[in-house]
């Protein structure tokens, strides 16, 4: 068992006063959680002061309070009382050392960008289970600890969460794993102090502006992950995996030079793992791989030349955490569909449906440019913009969907707290001169755009993907675009009927 006074080497200079002997059962920053033996960690939140919550924490049972104050004058030191200056990482910190440290008994795999985080994990997860049979994964989509999977809540959670998850992959006898690793999550040192084998650098384009403010800002919570990374190895030597045709990744890739090891992929000729070659079809894509002196054909079942970028990732990251880089192209052609990614949700009267989870202009820009080159007749594009989220992309997904699509429909995306008409409109402003409807019900939307289409044309359902549900202010109803699409199929008029 362990007491107060065994947690403080984990923390940086923390001052400890108080009965330090009392043993500690567990760790959280959320008061309502707290019970016998809980360590409670005052965190000033986006919201709420979590140091309003600390009488409530001493009354539940808990054993030492961690905060960035002193205990105010009289206030009775009954419970340990810890002043840390950062309370986020004093939290990550006493996590992953009540779990003894799990994330450095796996080979980790962590993967950040705005884009492309959760196939890129998919993927690395795939090729670790070829190679090792038991391996995890965490992200926006699922949780697989090694034996169950579940569904996820956050694509980084808090690091109580985090490395409990992590310790039961360890004990599950997972050799390594996959996780997401979101902007908040690391602005919000939920992975702090982790040692990762490899770090996955995507790319970086606009979003999340609402949380962090200005481009600049959302850049350099990235790149701060690699630069303690490249400080803090951790007994470890992490590898940096960067994608150079990404402008921030290039400026990422120089910065971390000499500093740690980097490797960089790409379509250009400085990348050490270049794809060449890239052609596709409905069914899947091939390239060249040049990398490591060698040539491999890379065949897999995904479309999107972004997808190139996704798989180039994936062989390089699971190769530096020891997987033959031929075992990795082998397991790569027999891929899974990530669920709402590109996910083909049927033909019928000719008409092909994707649903894809593009939330982002860029995501959504690259979605519609690679069903184009699928040439069909005309593309039908239906996307929304979730509500209490970065506004300012609006007119830019407008603008992206309104270059590649032939038509495009307008719609609610999860509205959350705000007014669904009053999202269109924003989004509407960025249209321009392209031909669109604007249909507030995302039901109804669907319907009208695959019963409009026709042979030989491509409807696209974008920015939902995988999400079973769809959020209004006061309720949260059901709701999955690959249901709607089929449902909507079975409904068109069949072609053979005379209309009546
Ligand atoms: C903006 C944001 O990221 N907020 C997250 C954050 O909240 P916070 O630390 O700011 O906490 P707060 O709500 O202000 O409360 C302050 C403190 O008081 C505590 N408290 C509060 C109430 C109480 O009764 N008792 C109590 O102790 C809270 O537990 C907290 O420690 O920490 C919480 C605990 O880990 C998260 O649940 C919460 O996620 C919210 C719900 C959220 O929506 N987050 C999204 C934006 C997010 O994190 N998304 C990224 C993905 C982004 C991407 O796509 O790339 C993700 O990784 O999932
Ligand atoms: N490498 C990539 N570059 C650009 N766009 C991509 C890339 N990979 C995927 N996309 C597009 O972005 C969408 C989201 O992909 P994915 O879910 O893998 O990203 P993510 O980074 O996990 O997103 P989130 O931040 O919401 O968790 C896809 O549906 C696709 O349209
Ligand atoms: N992880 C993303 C999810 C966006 C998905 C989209 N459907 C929306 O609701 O905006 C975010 O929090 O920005
Ligand atoms: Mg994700």
């Amino acid at each position: 068992m362990m007491t107060v006074r065994d947690i403080l080497p984990c923390l940086h200079r923390p001052l400890a006063s108080g009965p330090l002997d009392a043993l500690v059962t567990s760790v959280s920053s959320d008061s309502r959680v707290i019970g016998e033996g809980s360590i409670f960690v005052a965190i000033r939140g986006n919201q709420l002061d979590g140091r309003t919550y600390i009488p409530s924490a001493k009354e539940q049972g808990a054993v030492a309070i961690i905060a960035d104050c002193a205990p105010e004058t009289g206030d009775p030191t009954d419970v340990a009382w810890i002043q840390v200056a950062d309370p986020r990482l004093a939290l990550a910190s006493v996590a992953a050392f009540l779990e003894d440290h799990p994330a450095s008994k796996l080979r980790l795999v962590g993967v950040t960008g705005t884009n492309g985080k959760t196939t890129t994990t998919f993927l690395t997860h795939h090729i670790m289970k070829r190679f090792w049979h038991r391996a995890g994964v965490l992200g926006t989509i699922i949780v697989d600890d090694g034996d169950e999977a579940s569904v996820a809540s956050h694509t980084t959670p808090d690091p109580v969460a985090l490395q409990s998850l992590l310790g039961r992959m360890v004990d599950n006898g997972c050799r390594g794993a996959a996780l997401e690793v979101s902007s908040h999550g690391i602005d919000q040192k939920r992975v702090a102090g982790m040692a990762f084998d490899a770090l996955v650098f995507t790319n970086l384009t606009q979003d999340h502006l609402d949380y962090h403010g200005t481009m600049e800002a959302y850049a350099s919570a990235k790149f701060s992950w690699f630069e303690d990374a490249a400080e803090n190895p951790r007994g470890k030597k992490p590898v940096a995996i960067i994608n150079i045709d990404d402008s921030r990744g290039a400026e990422l890739a120089e910065t971390l030079d000499r500093r740690m090891s980097v490797i960089r992929f790409g379509f250009g000729l400085e990348a050490d793992y270049q794809a060449l070659n890239f052609r596709q079809s409905p069914r899947g894509m091939q390239f060249k791989l040049k990398a490591k002196g060698r040539e491999f054909l890379v065949r897999a079942p995904l479309i999107g030349r972004f997808n190139a970028y996704n798989i180039l990732a994936a062989l390089a990251a699971t190769q530096a955490a020891g997987i033959p880089l031929r075992e990795g192209v082998a397991a790569i052609a027999e891929a899974p569909q990530v669920p709402g990614r590109m996910e083909n949700c049927g033909n019928r009267d000719g008409i092909s449906i994707f649903v894809d989870y593009a939330h982002t202009p860029d995501a959504l820009e690259n979605a519609c440019h690679t069903l184009k080159e699928l040439e069909p007749r005309r593309l039908f594009t239906v996307f929304g913009c979730g509500g209490d989220r970065d506004r300012r992309k609006r007119p830019l997904m407008a603008k992206a969907a309104a270059r590649e699509s032939d038509v495009c429909i307008i719609t609610s995306d999860n509205p959350r707290s705000e007014d669904p008409e009053e999202i269109i409109r924003e989004i509407e402003s960025g249209m321009g001169s392209a031909r669109y409807k604007s249909v507030t019900d995302r039901s109804e939307a669907i319907r009208i755009a695959i019963h409009a289409a026709g042979a030989g044309d491509i409807v696209l359902i974008a920015g939902k993907g995988h999400e079973t549900y769809q959020k209004f202010a006061d309720r949260t109803i059901d709701f999955d675009d690959r249901r709607e699409a089929r449902r909507a199929m079975e409904e068109r008029p069949n072609p053979e009927e005379p209309r009546r």
